[in-house]
């Protein structure tokens, strides 16, 4: 069964909204080549230095989503077309990025879905800083690490377990 995310909110009207959690829309671009994704997630957070993004990535993927809070920052790029090629080949499903990318025509060329809030062509410099697979607060949206995520071209949502 292939639901949407708007499915599954329908079906999930009365829920808890701690429990099943819909990300405020709007904002989110799409710039992959794949229109959606799902799967369970794992996290980075880290402020324009993606070492983290870059060794989750070129790690196995097994089909999870990496969402990256990247504090919103549009000042430089925290996945470009060499991560998102490893991250495709490494089987990760897509790419959720809190912040900026770059090199739109290679993520077009990559067979995953990946969101982003904007792009930069300037990368960012990598100096070790960051966190793997923490607890995120996005647009006031909880988003822990072995929970789910569906993304699709009407919006993101989040449950602890899969839909
Ligand atoms: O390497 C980086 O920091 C980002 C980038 O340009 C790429 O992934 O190709």
């Amino acid at each position: 069964m292939n639901l949407s995310t708007c499915d599954l909110c329908d079906l999930h009207k009365g829920d808890d909204p701690g429990v099943f959690r819909v990300m405020p829309g709007s904002r989110w671009r799409s710039y992959g080549g794949a229109p959606g994704m799902a799967g369970l997630i794992s996290t980075v957070r880290c402020l324009e230095d993606n070492t983290q993004v870059k060794a989750a990535v070129e790690g196995p993927g097994q089909g999870r989503v990496l969402v990256v809070d990247g504090g919103m920052s549009l000042r430089r790029a925290l996945l470009g077309g060499n991560l998102a090629a490893a991250a495709a080949r490494n089987a990760w499903a897509g790419l959720l990025i809190h912040g900026a990318v770059r090199d739109l025509a290679e993520l077009r060329a990559q067979p995953i879905a990946i969101w982003a809030l904007g792009h930069v062509p300037l990368p960012t410099e990598r100096l070790g800083q960051g966190l793997r697979d923490v607890p995120l607060l996005i647009d006031g949206t909880a988003i822990r690490p072995g929970e789910w995520l569906l993304a699709d071209e009407d919006g993101l949502v989040v449950h602890p377990t899969p839909l």
